[in-house]
Order: structure tokens, then C-alpha cells, then sequence
């Protein structure tokens, strides 16, 4: 099996990591000065310290090279840039079956993956989604993890999610693509809230309040835009949405407990020096259950937060203070 991983961030590398024990894989960096970086360190210092690059990865900047004669394309970049690495690939001409890692809408568009492939990857090739709960960290140090692979072609979710689990990295498969991109996408904005309640010195029970309830949001907007339910109650779902808003290795998570301590959204972004997807997330969900008239507050008070509208302690103000309403989704 010959993997292209496209994206040298941590998840990227750490799934290359991962998969260059079981497959033949090379990891593509866009910036030729990182990839030379890596190649004389033998390690992703940047974007994941600390772990050996195994002898047998390949490292490419060459987009070209990278891709030549393999099985898979992983693309491993944020949401912000998968659009612009479909358009390289398809000027390469590629036709290959490809998986997409990105978890959060394209910013201005409220675009999920799906619906940004199906404008820049018509015809080139299956294609699905790889999302679930898994710390690039925890997976290139051999930890277990389940994740769920979905694509719309029922047989190529079988296939990819066999062809790509790997020792201890367990794949299920799921034809629910939309339910699988909503949990993952969703699941970064609940994490900000969790962090801001967790920052702020609140307890488990509010924590497990903003899960709770998150999950509801989610399970909401999801429904509408035609997920399935057993989909929020999955892997990608709730299993996601319980690691970020508990893990402190999460960065979205991270967002929310800094932001708690009154630092500003810039300067916590610039210090994390990743992707928080759930920073384009929020105002992209919040835009689109405007437009579908769907209640999502915690996501609309972390919206705010992040533009200043509101302080972390008037955010959770005014979820307490909501009209009282029954429990339902
Ligand atoms: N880190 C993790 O544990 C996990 C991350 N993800 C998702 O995977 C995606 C990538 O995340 P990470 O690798 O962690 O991010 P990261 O912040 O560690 O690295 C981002 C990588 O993408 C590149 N990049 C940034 N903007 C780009 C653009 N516009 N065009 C092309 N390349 C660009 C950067 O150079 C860097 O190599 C995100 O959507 C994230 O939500 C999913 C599961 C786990
Ligand atoms: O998606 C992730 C784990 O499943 C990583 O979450 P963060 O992007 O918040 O670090």
C-alpha cells in the first residue's frame, strides 16, 4: 500500500508516522525550508516535537514527486487550504482515491469538505472522510484510537477503512459523511466552551453541562443538513466532542481556557502556533443556523466571545439566563 500524506502538520505527521510502519508513505510539506528542516532532524520540530521520523517515511516538497504511483491521497492540510490543494492536484491531473482529514467549514463559503470536493474533485476519484477522536500525538506514539472513515460510496468506505487501519488505529466505516464532518466540525466549538467554563474555575458540572448540551446543537444542526443520529452518538460525534472538551492536548480547548484568563484571540492564536478550527467554525455554523433558523447558543456565545462582543463571564451569562424550555434535541 503506497500512501501520500499531504500536509506536514501535526496530525498529518502524526498518521504518517503511523501508517509507515504497516505501508510505503511520504509526507508532502508545502514549505521547502520545513521539509529540509525535517530531513535533517528526522523530526516535525514545528508541528510535532518529540517524535522520531522512522527511517522509512519519505519526505517530499514536491507535490509531484509525492504523489507519483501511489494508492491513497491523505489530505492533511485545515480547512482553510483543502480547496487550494484540490486545485494543485487537479492541475497535476490526479485521479486517485482520496481521504480528507479537515475538521471546520471554509471560512466565508459555509462549506463543509464535502461540498468544497464536490466543486474542485468532481470525477477524480472516490473520496472520504477520516474523523474521530485522536490526538496526533497519542496516535504517533502507537496509543490505540478508533476513528470513522465515510464516504458516500458505501464499498470505498469499506475499502479505505481496510486498507488504512494500521496496528492499534482501528477504522470503522459509515456511509454518513455529513454526520461524520458536522461532529468533527462541531466538536471544536464546544471544546472552546468547555475551556472558557474550565478556565474560569467552573466545575465538572458545568462541564458536563456544555457537553451535554453541545451535543444537542450538534445533533440539531446535523440532523437538518441530513446526518444521521447514530452518527452524533458515534465516534466522530460524542466520542470526539468528549475528548477535545476534556483533553488539555486539545488547541481548541486551549483557546477557550486562555481567552478565560482575558488574553487576546490573536496573541493565543499566535502562541499555539496550529489551527484551532473551532475560531472559522463558530462564525460559519452560527451563519448557517441563522439561515436554517436553528437555535445553536453555546456556539453563538462563543461566536461572540471570539468577536468581542461579549467578556467569557457575560458568554456564560447569557446561557444561563436563556428562557427556560424543555430538554429535547
Ligand atoms: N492535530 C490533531 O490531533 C488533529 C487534527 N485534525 C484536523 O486536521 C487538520 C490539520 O490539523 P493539524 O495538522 O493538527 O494542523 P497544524 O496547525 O498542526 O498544521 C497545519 C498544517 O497545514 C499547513 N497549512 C496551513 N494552512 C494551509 C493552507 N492554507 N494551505 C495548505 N496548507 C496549509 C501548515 O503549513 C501545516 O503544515 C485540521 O482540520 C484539524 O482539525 C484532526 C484530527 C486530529
Ligand atoms: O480533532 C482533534 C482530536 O480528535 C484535535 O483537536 P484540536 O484541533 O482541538 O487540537
Amino acid at each position: 500500500m503506497k500512501i501520500a500524506v499531504l500536509g506536514a502538520g501535526a496530525w498529518g505527521t502524526g498518521l504518517a508516522v503511523r501508517w509507515a510502519g504497516s505501508a510505503q508513505v511520504t509526507l508532502w510539506a508545502r514549505n521547502p525550508e520545513h521539509l529540509a528542516a525535517m530531513r535533517a532532524s528526522r523530526c516535525n520540530e514545528r508541528y510535532l516535537p518529540n517524535v522520531a521520523l522512522p527511517e522509512a517515511l519519505g519526505l517530499a516538497s514536491d507535490l509531484a514527486e509525492a504523489v507519483r504511483g501511489v494508492d491513497y491521497l491523505v489530505a492533511a492540510v485545515p480547512s482553510a487550504g483543502f480547496r487550494g490543494l484540490l486545485q494543485q492536484l487537479a492541475e497535476l491531473r490526479c485521479r486517485l482515491p482520496l481521504v480528507w482529514l479537515c475538521k471546520g467549514f471554509e471560512a466565508g463559503s459555509m462549506k463543509l469538505p464535502h461540498a468544497v470536493l464536490a466543486e474542485a474533485w468532481a470525477g477524480r476519484g472516490p473520496a472520504g472522510v477520516l474523523s474521530g477522536p485522536s490526538f496526533a500525538q497519542e496516535v504517533a506514539a502507537g496509543q490505540p484510537a478508533a476513528l470513522t472513515l465515510a464516504a458516500a460510496d458505501e464499498a470505498f468506505a469499506r475499502r479505505a477503512a481496510q486498507d488504512l487501519h494500521a496496528p492499534a488505529l482501528r477504522l470503522y466505516s459509515s456511509s454518513d459523511v455529513i454526520g461524520v464532518e458536522i461532529g468533527g466540525a462541531l466538536k471544536n466549538v464546544i471544546a472552546i466552551a468547555a475551556g472558557v467554563s474550565d478556565g474560569l474555575g467552573f466545575g465538572h458540572n458545568a462541564r458536563a453541562a456544555l457537553v451535554t448540551r453541545g451535543l444537542a446543537e450538534m445533533t440539531r444542526l446535523g440532523l437538518k443538513l441530513g446526518g444521521r443520529m447514530e452518527t452524533f452518538m458515534g465516534l466522530s460525534g460524542l466520542g470526539d466532542l468528549i475528548l477535545t472538551c476534556t483533553g488539555d492536548l486539545s488547541r481548541n480547548r486551549q483557546v477557550g481556557l486562555r481567552l478565560a484568563q482575558g488574553q487576546s484571540l490573536e496573541g493565543i492564536l499566535r502562541e499555539l502556533g496550529h489551527i484551532a478550527e473551532g475560531v472559522t467554525t463558530a462564525r460559519e455554523a452560527c451563519r448557517l443556523a441563522g439561515e436554517l433558523s436553528i437555535e445553536m447558543p453555546i456556539a453563538d456565545a462563543v461566536r461572540r466571545l471570539l468577536d468581542s462582543e461579549l467578556t467569557p463571564k457575560e458568554a456564560v451569562a447569557a446561557l444561563l439566563n436563556r428562557e427556560q424550555k424543555d430538554e429535547g434535541v
